[in-house]
């Protein structure tokens, strides 16, 4: 199924789809010591949201970060109030994965957008995954750094790329598409991105279906997507490494990557 040849994009034909845009927005922030970066990057959503008259409410699940990510937090829901930041933490540290099944039990959105709390992902693409959601009525738009667009609502839009990973960090990335996209074809160009927006209906029945907690899982919850006949749309990303602290993708992660795509492949 190809989305973009659709009749609801034909009828978006030159309208501007973000104009009216009474749609709630969620935005499910995973953090494990992130205390540097947590201020900055809900200082740049907030702006983004409120420029282009939005509603919105992020959603931070903390892990019960040693470095004090949780005051942190606290201190921005009194600075934008308890209706936009909700902190809902975790006791320990329970994976990328199950922190987004946990936020997702306190999303009020019609749409919700999980990204990275360290910059990587930028909320300046924001604009850009709502606009091509509405012009084609999409049920998914994911983020790619592995291509480019000829999409006319995206005109301002550059190429996708990776920025600051050393070699060994790309060809993982790298291996995981090629080995996820080879074995089971799902038709996406970066399945283990993470910079998504879903409808909020669409998210909560993926989540139900998936089974990784891990880093495979946004591999597996797109393809799982796919298989189940939802729209997807893609918009090119710059993924920026993060300046503070470290990725916590580790070698178990990677080895639960393989499995994942073994246990997709064989059906289980
Ligand atoms: N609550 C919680 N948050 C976590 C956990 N592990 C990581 N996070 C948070 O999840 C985000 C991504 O973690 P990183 O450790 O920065 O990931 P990365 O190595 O940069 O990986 C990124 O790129 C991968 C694709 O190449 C993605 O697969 C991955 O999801 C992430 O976007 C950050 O906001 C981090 O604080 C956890 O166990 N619990
Ligand atoms: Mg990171």
């Amino acid at each position: 199924m190809n989305p973009f040849e659709s009749s609801a994009s034909l009828s978006m034909q030159g309208q501007h789809p973000e104009s009216a845009n009474t749609h709630k927005y969620s935005v499910i922030l995973p953090t494990y010591n992130e205390r540097k970066n947590l201020p900055v990057i809900v200082w740049l959503l907030a702006r983004t949201f409120t420029e282009n008259g939005l509603a919105w409410e992020i959603i931070i699940v903390d892990d019960a970060s040693p470095d004090g990510t949780q005051e942190v937090a606290k201190q921005l829901t009194s600075v934008y109030g308890e209706d936009h930041i909700l902190l809902r933490p975790r006791s320990g540290k329970l994976g990328l994965g199950t922190a987004y099944i946990h936020g997702l039990n306190f999303c009020t959105g019609d749409y919700v957008i999980i990204m990275d709390a360290d910059f990587s992902h930028h909320p300046k693409f924001i604009p850009q995954f709502i606009k091509l959601q509405q012009a084609h009525n999409l049920d998914i738009v994911t983020g790619t750094r592995y291509s480019s667009t000829s999409e006319p609502y995206l005109a301002e839009a550059q190429p996708g790329g990776i920025h600051g990973w050393d070699l060994k960090r790309k060809l993982v990335s790298r291996g995981a598409n090629y080995l996820a996209d080879t074995v089971l074809n799902p038709g996406v160009s970066d399945l283990t991105g993470s910079f998504r927006l879903y409808r909020l209906p669409v998210l909560r029945h993926i989540i139900t279906v998936t089974q990784s907690k891990g880093y495979v899982f946004q591999m597996e919850m797109m393809v799982r997507a796919r298989a189940l006949g939802y729209s997807v749309g893609e918009v090119p990303i710059t993924f920026v490494d993060r300046i503070y602290g470290e990725s916590k993708l580790g070698a178990s992660e990677i080895v639960q990557y393989a499995k994942g795509v073994w246990m997709l492949f064989t059906g289980v």
